[in-house]
């Protein structure tokens, strides 16, 4: 699904005529792309790519440039350096009306009028965006969000998470080919977080690309085919168990009910295990080479002390563990960190 942004793929079809590209090209292709704010760089030389219908996160810590990056892309603010393709056209001002066109953004916070009913919010905005059959779009984009019957209810009255599905919506209208969503379920509870995750599921299987940025590590993981971390500049794109993968060791966690007398003796030089230290008594952590092959043999050897096994298993790292290994590298004290040269393109 992804593409590599090899050295010297730079160029970016230049002309008003970059209509759509065909179906392999990208969906979104940044290459050293900086936005500054007079001596303020919201993010610098950020290269990546985002395949057609795919979900990408982009995650970073406050203020570090994921709203700028949504903006940039699109075409709300103009980029200091660098070039970049978006819905198949170069991200220049002569081309922002028919990007634009082609996107929809969805911002923080939902931009409705509180005092218009749905319906009407929606009729407004249908008619800003030139919407073909405006009273069909409507009610297609209302029943993709499961609000058909709140239709006539004003934005005022609805609660948080229904007036996100109605800003959902309203990016809908324009029958978008990339949807940017900047903290789509920010302020939500984990019910309405729930459904607005069913909803992008369900834009997903349509093959609407989407962009989306988030502060919450579970939403990444559970939605996104891929993740890029930003801190002004890009940490590392990947999918999130490669990440994990690619980030930490292997490790397995062994422990036995009562401390192991001579646990040197017992696990070292076992099949597939690198290191080891104790976390406690009679709870040991190894670095392993492949779980599968080191896992029976540790299993064996501690049995074959006569000690009994409480649990044997996969130490798992989340990609909370890559974020904050990345972010914010005093946090995290784990162990078998395998390191990493920077931004990674794939
Ligand atoms: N219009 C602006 N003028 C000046 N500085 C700006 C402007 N917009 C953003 N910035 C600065 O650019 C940096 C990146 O801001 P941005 O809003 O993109 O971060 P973010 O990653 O979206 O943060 P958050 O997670 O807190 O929303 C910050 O230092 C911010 O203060």
């Amino acid at each position: 699904m992804t593409r590599a942004l090899p050295d010297g793929d730079s160029q970016v079809p230049s002309g008003i005529g970059n209509t759509a590209a065909g179906r392999d090209d990208p969906a979104i292709s940044v290459h050293g792309l900086t936005k500054r704010f007079g001596s303020r760089t919201a993010f610098s030389d950020v290269s990546f790519e985002v395949a057609r219908g795919e979900v990408f996160g982009f995650l970073g810590p406050n203020g570090a440039g994921k709203t700028t990056m949504v903006r940039t892309l699109g075409t709300l603010l103009t980029p200091t350096a660098g070039s970049a393709t978006v819905a198949g056209l170069a991200l220049r001002p002569d081309n922002g009306a028919r990007i634009r066109g082609r996107i929809a953004i969805m911002p923080e916070s939902a931009g409705l009028y509180q005092r218009l009913s749905v319906n009407e919010n929606l009729a407004y905005f249908a008619g800003l965006y030139e919407v073909p059959d405006p009273g069909r779009r409507i009610a297609q984009a209302l029943a993709s969000v499961g609000l058909t019957d709140r239709a006539k209810d004003l934005c005022g009255t609805l609660s948080k998470g229904l007036r996100q599905r109605v800003s959902l919506a309203r990016t809908l209208l324009s029958d978008p080919q990339v949807l940017f969503l900047d903290e789509p379920t920010s302020g939500l509870d984990p019910v309405a977080a729930h459904e607005v995750h069913q909803l992008l599921d369900g834009l997903r299987s349509r093959g609407v690309t989407i962009f989306l940025t988030t502060h919450r590590l579970d939403e990444a993981e559970r939605l996104c085919d891929r993740v890029a971390i930003l801190n002004t500049t890009l940490r590392v794109i990947g999918r999130p168990a490669d990440l994990r993968d690619r980030l930490f060791a292997k490790t397995l966690r062994v422990v036995t009910r009562l401390p192991l007398d001579r646990p040197d003796v017992v696990l070292s030089g076992l099949p597939g295990v690198r290191a080891w230290h104790d976390q406690g008594p009679g709870d040991y952590l190894l670095t392993v080479t492949d779980p599968a092959v080191a896992a029976p043999a540790v299993a064996r050897a501690v049995v074959a002390t006569g000690a009994d096994v409480l649990s044997i298993g996969e130490a798992p790292h989340s990609l909370e563990d890559v974020y904050l290994l990345l972010v914010d590298p005093g946090t995290t004290g784990t162990s078998g960190t395998t390191g990493i040269d920077g931004q990674e393109d794939r």
